[in-house]
């Protein structure tokens, strides 16, 4: 997934200016910034919920303006950052909705068995006939993780566009969704997420883009972006990093000091 020169611009205001990424499938990049940077405007691009005011993007290499929904919907899966259903769905209705693109009237068995797989890959399996609605913010979050991989389970070198995957999740959880974001880059797949905590930021992600107010700020590997400097000026916290003997990354710590009561 190639961005070129991207500008995003609403109503005379630039959302987001002068956008450059190269993402490959076999590679997890976390999209960091501080609220309002331009985060989900950049992975709404990315799926194609927007297009572009000025400048390119592609997909395997063929502009996104070309791909018609179902076609894109067959290669990559987005998992958006807010995804309110109120309407009476099970869970297993919502993660079938995976499979929609890839059968007509009827799932096939194929695509069912796919469904399972995925929700026992969340770890939610026990939740399947549980009306979607009745579950708490952190599960419905874990459902919607378990639709977004059954969309692309069976689709080479795929690409997932992860908006806040781990938003309502407890700690075990976040872990979780980190550790099968790298399998399934592991896997040959293309994974890009937009990451509130930079110690999984650091501790996952292959490359970072960090984003400040619509620009890129810093892009690169953890260790290059990642910097008590680029973190200070992006999000206005002091940081310490610290690299503790028996961990094989740096673990970022805010000084207290230095963040404002409000
Ligand atoms: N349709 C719109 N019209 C005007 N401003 C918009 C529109 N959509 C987004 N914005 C503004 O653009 C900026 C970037 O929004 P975006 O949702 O991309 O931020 P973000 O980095 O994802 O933030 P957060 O971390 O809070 O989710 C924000 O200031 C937002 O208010």
């Amino acid at each position: 997934m190639e961005v070129e020169n991207v500008h995003f611009v609403v109503k005379n205001k630039p959302l987001l200016q002068e956008i450059n990424l190269k993402a490959k499938t076999g590679e997890l990049w976390a999209i960091v910034g501080a609220n309002g940077a331009g985060k989900s405007t950049l992975m709404k691009l990315l799926s194609k919920e927007l297009v572009p005011t000025s400048g390119k993007i592609s997909f395997h290499e063929k502009d996104l303006k070309k791909y018609n929904l179902k076609e894109l919907a067959q290669k990559r899966a987005v998992l958006a950052q807010q995804n309110v259903i109120t309407l009476s769905f099970t869970v297993h209705e919502i993660v079938l909705m995976g499979r929609y693109p890839f059968y007509e009237s009827k799932p096939s068995q194929r695509d069912l068995s796919i469904v399972d797989h995925c929700l026992h890959k969340v770890g939610i399996i026990h939740f399947k006939d549980r009306m979607y609605p009745t579950l708490s913010g952190g599960e419905q979050q874990r459902v919607q993780l378990a639709r977004t991989l059954a969309q692309i389970w069976e689709v080479r070198e795929g690409f997932i566009l992860l908006d806040e995957p781990t938003s309502g999740m407890d700690l075990l959880h976040q872990y979780e969704t980190f550790q099968l974001a790298r399998e399934m880059m592991q896997k040959g797949y293309g994974v890009i997420a937009v990451v509130h905590d930079l110690n999984f930021a650091l501790q996952y992600a292959d490359r970072i883009l960090m984003l400040k107010k619509g620009k890129i700020f810093a892009s690169g590997t953890p260790n290059e972006v990642l910097t008590g400097k680029n973190i200070k000026e992006a999000f206005g916290v002091s940081v310490r990093i610290i690299h503790p003997d028996d961990t094989p990354f740096p673990v970022i710590i805010p000084e207290a000091s230095s963040v404002a009561v409000i």
